[in-house]
């Protein structure tokens, strides 16, 4: 389902991964912006497309006045994403290796590590990340899916996080339902007046890139 409308707005209409990618990350900086003052965000980057949200988000949040640090462990070689990494170095976002000290000297932390591909059981090094983000005394903000989550049913495995924030993409997953945290936002305003009416997606309110849910 989450799937099919992401080859829809690409095959049907027109978009690229690389436009939708920008405005799911700016969509998620700008509900970060909304909810949490200015400070220290810690964005863990996945090695999938939710990882690339990240990547986005971490430049636009800097644009913001936030400071962002970049926790990648995994970083495929595809074009996109190194094009997007050096895009963060260009703002001069600093990389981390150690994720529990970083997490201590922050404000925020994003989680951009997996979203609706999620599969299994989960591998190093993401094992120890999500067992550090689960015992993190920060609010996080957790990008399309909690990582962990089946996008379905949640948090089957028991290994998953449990966000302050979800910014669900396009339309919220069926796992949102199951979503505790305090504040609930809508990104990537990329459908078409057809589709969104389709899809039953809320109005955003005049040129904003996010809309709260609950
Ligand atoms: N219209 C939309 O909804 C859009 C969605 N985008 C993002 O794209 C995401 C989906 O991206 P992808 O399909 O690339 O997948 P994900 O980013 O969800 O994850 C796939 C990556 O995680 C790894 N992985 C999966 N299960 C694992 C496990 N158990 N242990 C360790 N590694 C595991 C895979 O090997 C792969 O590298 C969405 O959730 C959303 O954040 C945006 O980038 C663009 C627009
Ligand atoms: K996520």
């Amino acid at each position: 389902m989450a799937q099919s409308i992401d080859v829809e707005l690409m095959a049907k209409h027109g978009y690229t991964i690389e436009q939708l990618m920008e405005l799911a990350g700016l969509s998620v900086a700008a509900s970060i912006a909304s909810e949490y003052p200015k400070g220290k965000v810690v964005l863990c980057i996945g090695p999938g497309n939710n990882g690339g949200d990240g990547l986005v988000a971490a430049r636009h949040l800097s644009h913001f006045g936030y400071q962002p640090r970049l926790y990648y462990p995994v970083q495929p070689a595809k074009d996109l994403y190194r094009r997007l990494l050096l895009q963060c170095q260009a703002h001069g976002i600093a990389m981390v290796a150690d994720l529990a000290t970083e997490v201590k000297a922050c404000d925020v932390v994003v989680d951009a590590i997996f979203g609706f591909s999620f599969k299994g059981a989960v591998r190093a090094p993401f094992d120890e990340a999500l067992a550090t983000l689960r015992a993190v005394d920060k609010p996080i903000v957790s990008v399309d899916v909690p990582s962990g989550w089946d996008v379905e049913l949640g948090n089957t495995l028991g290994v998953g996080l449990s966000p302050d924030m979800l910014v669900s993409l396009t339309v919220p997953k069926l796992c949102a339902k199951l979503f505790a945290g305090r504040f609930h936002y809508l990104g990537g305003r990329f459908a078409p007046p057809d589709m969104a009416k389709e899809l039953a997606i809320p109005q955003y309110p005049d040129s904003s890139q996010c809309v709260r849910l609950l």
